[in-house]
């Protein structure tokens, strides 16, 4: 096999005037010499001196593309229409788009809160506001601010639509991608916000997500362009010749055997609707052929692993000549074939390896590059070649099936495991073709993360908690280097600024010895990302939130880190040659591990649902760790930084426990303080019945004593009444005696009548009265 290694896939992204290697000529450059004609469709210098641009320019324009490109359509593609994007007045280092998530059937019934958290200020800014503190229930220990505006690219709120999302966030992508430059696109958010909607797609027509639709775009714009596969990528930027024996598709023939597989149970699962098809098409240079490459690889618990390897032997049949009962071809693998197991007593057993992430010879780069170890390859990975949009989707959909037989997947509609999609193009000028060090590589890697999980909020333990530390660890690793790259950003900034001011002249080896070190190394995921961040290449970050989640801190966290990630160009200067030569035998804060483990788990996949059939398969699986390191070959790795990692996430998990422990704490001493306010206001409610008691008797003996007082008081009066009485009785008797009654009539008697009535006797002090008066 005849391998020859090329020069990096960067020197199309040099500019062409470089004087650094004038005896050999960078891909763009002879490209440009060969055919001058294609000056205007392939100006790689331009669009390196735009990538790297601050965020000068936010445009929010109108989208560009027509709007055929990418609209729901079964219909034949005109070869002659294409979409036209504009990018290049759109170059943010990284964008970062906002998706909000609609409200679904599935949410209400997982008791999601009312009303949305998130309310769009416009096409770029979003409030967020805390749903506890418009009730008063903010907690006081919360570091989260009620209510922040976060600022994105753009924002896309619940009702926008897959295609249209895929013409604003990644149409630019896949041209930049045919072009020769490379870009990442990864999702970010927690679980059960839309990620994997959002890369894969659902259910429903018209629905597929932006990596089908990526490869849709990729085959149709490269029809009747594409390449003989005579040239094979490696590693990142190497390509080599392919061998002899490597037919033009390397997916078999899948074979059904008599029995029921493991293929047959998940395709039962398997909805996806691979007519579902976007006819966007780009305008390429036909002076160019093409060939596309697919590698998809799984980040599980810090271990990277190759979703194709057990893809059956490249050798047997095309799969193209054997259609399937639907006409989409089905690939199928080695574990897939597998039949099925009778019982749970004697479970399946499958083993799979990880992969080695080693940094990439010097050799595939063009030695133009600084810093040839900047990228990282995964050792290893199958790279396959793919000649259709539906040949590419079965054998994505075959790597979603190792996913699930490896339980990254079962059961279970949260992935919790990074998925990497990466699509490698490799561009030969036609007159060229037996040049290899004229090909020119570039890769579009499409990111599914893994939902931030919330220990809090699940009762994760064992090998939950365990994946979710990783999870997290890898996640936190993001945001460090994304924080690192910014702080250095700065450094540089000032440091210009004060030779500007002060006149000197800067030299830049005293600026890299001030930076920070980026802790690449310090997860898988940004070991294998980073040549993104240190490259040149475009990143697109896509923030997933669902507005009506009840983790309101989590997401908040999110659009933080989006937040961070805008501020950072991905051309940052790195302090990577200030690292400590360091082997990672030591143990302290060793990475990788000097002997490789194995770790046995079970696995149930379990298929069906509302009117389905429902079935089951159990299964071991016996994941090995990767091979100890080639020394020689591995970069070095301070110790420090390592131990600092070590201690952050060791001071993470110390931080939750404390978290839970005072939670408890404050939930006991709530408990406590009620009892006691409970018990002190029983105290209080006998006190005073005991006192109303008291006062209800002396009252009453107040009122009995008043009482007899009053009798008494009466009956004397009574006495007394009655003794007078009988005094006046004598006195009338006398004065009837002495007066003529019928000549002088009675005034008492007349008022009685007239107001009181006959009934009343007259009053013998009336008689006196009038007696008295008479007298006078
Ligand atoms: N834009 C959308 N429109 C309609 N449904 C959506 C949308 N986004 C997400 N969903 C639905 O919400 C549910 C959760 O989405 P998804 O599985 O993509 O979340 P995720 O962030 O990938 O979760 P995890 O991290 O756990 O894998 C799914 O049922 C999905 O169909």
């Amino acid at each position: 096999m005849a391998t020859k290694p090329k020069p990096s896939a960067r020197s199309r992204t040099k500019p062409t005037h470089a004087p650094s290697a004038p005896d050999r000529l960078t891909r763009a450059s002879s490209a440009k010499a060969i055919s001058p004609t294609l000056e205007l469709k392939s100006q790689p210098a331009e669009k390196k001196a735009s990538s790297r641009m601050p965020l000068l320019n936010r445009s929010n324009s109108p989208d560009k593309v027509p709007a055929r490109s990418s609209q729901k359509t079964l219909s034949v593609p005109k070869a002659s229409s294409y979409a036209v994007i504009d990018s290049e007045n759109d170059r943010e280092p990284i964008k970062a788009f906002l998706r909000i998530r609609p409200q679904t059937n599935d949410d209400a019934e997982e008791g999601s809160i009312s009303s949305p958290y998130l309310e769009p200020i416009s096409d770029t800014a979003v409030r967020m506001l805390d749903p506890s503190s418009s009730n008063g229930l903010h907690s006081r220990a919360s570091t989260i601010n009620p209510s922040s505006v976060y600022t994105f690219s753009h924002i896309f709120p619940p009702s926008t639509h897959q295609p249209e999302f895929f013409t604003k966030t990644t149409l630019p992508l896949v041209k930049d991608v045919l072009e020769g430059q490379s870009c990442l696109l990864f999702t970010y958010g927690v679980t059960n916000s839309g990620k994997t909607y959002t890369i894969q797609g659902g259910h429903e027509e018209g629905s597929a997500g932006i990596l089908p639709r990526t490869l849709d775009v990729i085959f149709n714009s490269v029809e009747g362009l594409q390449g003989d596969g005579r040239y094979q990528p490696v590693r990142l930027q190497g390509v080599e010749l392919a061998p002899e024996s490597c037919p033009s598709s390397p997916i078999s023939q899948y074979v059904k055997s008599s029995k029921r597989s493991l293929v047959d149970l998940l395709d039962e699962s398997a909805t996806a609707d691979l007519s579902d098809i976007d006819h966007t098409t780009l305008k390429l240079d036909r002076n160019y052929e093409y060939s596309i490459w697919l590698s998809y690889t799984e980040v599980y618990n810090e271990k990277v692993y190759d979703l194709f390897s057990s893809v059956d032997d490249p050798s047997a049949a095309d799969v193209r000549s054997t259609p399937t009962t639907t006409g989409i071809p089905r690939p199928t693998s080695t574990f897939l074939n597998l039949p099925l197991p009778t019982s749970q007593s004697k479970p399946l057993l499958l083993s799979r390896k990880a992969l080695q992430v080693k940094p990439c010879p010097l050799a595939d780069y063009d030695g133009t590059s600084d810093a040839g170890s900047q990228g990282k390859y995964i050792a290893g990975l199958r790279q396959l070649r793919v000649t259709s949009a539906a040949q590419a989707k079965a054998l994505l959909r075959l790597g979603q099936m190792h996913r699930r037989v490896f339980g990254t997947l079962a059961n279970s509609q949260s992935s919790r495991s990074h998925a990497i999609v990466t699509i490698k193009v490799l561009k030969l000028h036609r007159g060229e073709r037996n040049n290899s060090a004229a090909i020119q590589t570039s890769r579009l890697t499409l990111v599914d993360l893994a939902g931030s999980e919330r220990t809090k909020h699940t009762q994760t333990s064992g090998e939950r908690l365990r994946e979710a530390g990783n999870i997290n660890k890898s996640l936190m690793v993001l945001g460090q280097c994304m924080e690192t790259m910014r702080t250095n950003q700065r450094i540089i900034a000032r440091s210009l600024e004060a030779s500007v001011d002060s006149g000197s002249r800067l030299d830049t080896r005293d600026v890299k010895k001030g930076l920070a070190i980026v802790p690449f190394r310090h997860s898988k995921l940004t070991e294998i990302l980073m040549d993104y961040f240190v490259g040149e290449g475009r990143v697109v970050m896509i923030v997933n939130v669902n507005p009506y989640d009840t983790g309101y801190d989590e997401n908040s966290h999110v659009m933080k880190f989006s937040a961070l990630t805008r501020e950072v160009a991905t051309t940052a200067p790195t302090a990577v040659s200030r690292i400590v030569p360091y082997r990672a035998k030591s143990g302290l804060g060793s990475v990788r591990n000097s002997d490789a483990a194995s770790h046995r788990r079970k696995v149930t996949i379990s298929t069906g649902g509302p009117g389905k059939k429902m079935s089951e398969a159990h299964l071991e699986v016996l994941e090995e760790d990767e091979e100890p390191g080639d020394e020689d070959d591995d970069e070095p790795i301070n110790p420090l930084v390592n131990a600092l990692f070590d201690e952050i996430e060791a001071l993470r998990m110390q931080l939750f426990e404390s978290e839970m422990r005072c939670a408890i704490i404050e939930a006991d001493t709530r408990e406590e303080v009620m009892q006691e306010m409970e018990e002190r206001m029983h105290n209080m409610e006998k006190m005073y019945t005991r006192r109303l008691m008291k006062e209800i008797e002396q009252n009453e003996a107040k009122m009995d004593a008043k009482i007899d007082m009053i009798q008494r008081a009466n009956s004397q009066t009574l006495l007394a009444s009655s003794s007078v009485e009988e005094d006046l009785q004598d006195i009338t008797e006398e004065d009837e005696i002495e007066s003529t009654p019928e000549d002088e009539p009675n005034d008492y008697e007349h008022g009685s009548d007239s107001e009181f009535g006959p009934s009343r006797s007259p009053s013998p002090l009336a008689s006196k009265g009038n007696a008295a008066r008479r007298n006078r």
